[in-house]
């Protein structure tokens, strides 16, 4: 039996649905989830080990215009996923028309000249008869390897969409133990999951706005110790954060510390402090410093 392995890029616009897909191919939680933009910073490989094959996936941030330098080394690190993959899966969502964002994306991966795979998610949302008319609009963009219909959410055509991809992989051993899941560590994933929870209660500019880091990890007895600070841009968003007589921020700290005890398999005390870094995501060293920039080997 030949086996196969290699890397998959799983690209595409802000909100398209790539970490919902790399956690439902993996039926497992490795990137964090949200429906604000750019909830994606950093490439996470997702590794998924069968008897003939490996597959290693990588969810890349959202491609955008961006506004501040943090959005420029967001892209940065998705372009770099594209030139060292074997493979490119453009995600799309296929309840949106094609746009200039799309016309970006396109040129970039015709540069490439790398099998890529196109796939219109969130077809759950979509007639049968507008699912047929989405593809074919699409047939006509680009030479696609294949395009394939799914549905991140509903896992719909997973399987398929594997069969698929394996057949693209170059032969080769597997480049990972295969209990292995992802390449980031724990510390890692507890500062994605308090961020994903402050996603999820803050709107407008502070999803953007927020760094979080770990400053502190220990375990006494049986119970884990975290401590991490949470990093805005401006004071006013402290405030909105920490909220009245510190509601917001223990609304956060509990949501955190429920999912990182189900995570960790025991009691886990997290504490919390917000610190304001002004204007964060227009400098290069803190952007580095907060570990977002892929290409920094600090
Ligand atoms: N209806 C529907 N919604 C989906 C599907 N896939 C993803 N979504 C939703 O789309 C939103 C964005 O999903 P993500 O997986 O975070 O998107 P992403 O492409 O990783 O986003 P960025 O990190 O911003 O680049 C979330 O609210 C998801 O629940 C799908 O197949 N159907």
């Amino acid at each position: 039996m030949t086996y196969k392995s290699g890397f998959i890029a799983i690209i595409g616009r802000p909100n398209a649905g790539k970490s919902t897909l790399l956690n439902a191919l993996l039926r497992e939680k490795v990137a964090i989830m949200s429906d604000k933009p750019n909830t994606t910073r950093n490439n996470i490989a997702g590794i998924l080990t069968q008897k003939d094959a490996q597959f290693v996936f990588v969810d890349t941030p959202g491609i955008h215009k961006p506004q501040q330098q943090l959005g420029r080394v967001l892209n940065k690190n998705a372009y770099m996923a594209m030139e060292d993959c074997d493979c490119l899966a453009w995600i799309v969502d296929g309840t949106q028309p094609f746009g200039k964002g799309d016309s970006f994306i396109l040129e970039r991966i015709q540069s490439l000249h790398k099998p890529c795979f196109l796939l219109v998610n969130k077809i759950d949302h979509l007639s049968k008869e507008n699912m047929i008319k989405v593809l074919m609009d699409w047939q006509n963009k680009y030479d696609f390897h294949a395009i394939i219909p799914i549905s991140a959410l509903k896992k719909e055509n997973l399987h398929e969409l594997l069969q698929v991809l394996k057949q693209a992989l170059p032969e080769g051993m597997a480049m990972y133990p295969q209990e292995m899941i992802s390449d980031h560590d724990e510390n890692f994933q507890t500062t994605e999951i308090i961020r994903e929870k402050i996603l999820f209660v803050t709107k407008e500019e502070i999803p953007h706005s927020v760094a979080v880091v770990l400053e502190n990890r220990r375990m006494e007895g049986s119970r884990l110790h975290l401590q991490a600070m949470i990093i805005v841009d401006r004071d006013s968003q402290k405030g909105i954060l920490i909220g009245k007589q510190g509601s917001m921020i223990k609304k956060i700290r509990l949501a955190a510390q429920k999912e990182l005890k189900e995570k960790f398999g025991c009691p886990v005390d997290l504490e919390l402090y917000v610190r304001v870094e002004k204007n964060w995501r227009n400098k290069e060293q803190k952007i580095k410093e907060f570990g977002l920039d892929e290409l920094n080997d600090d």
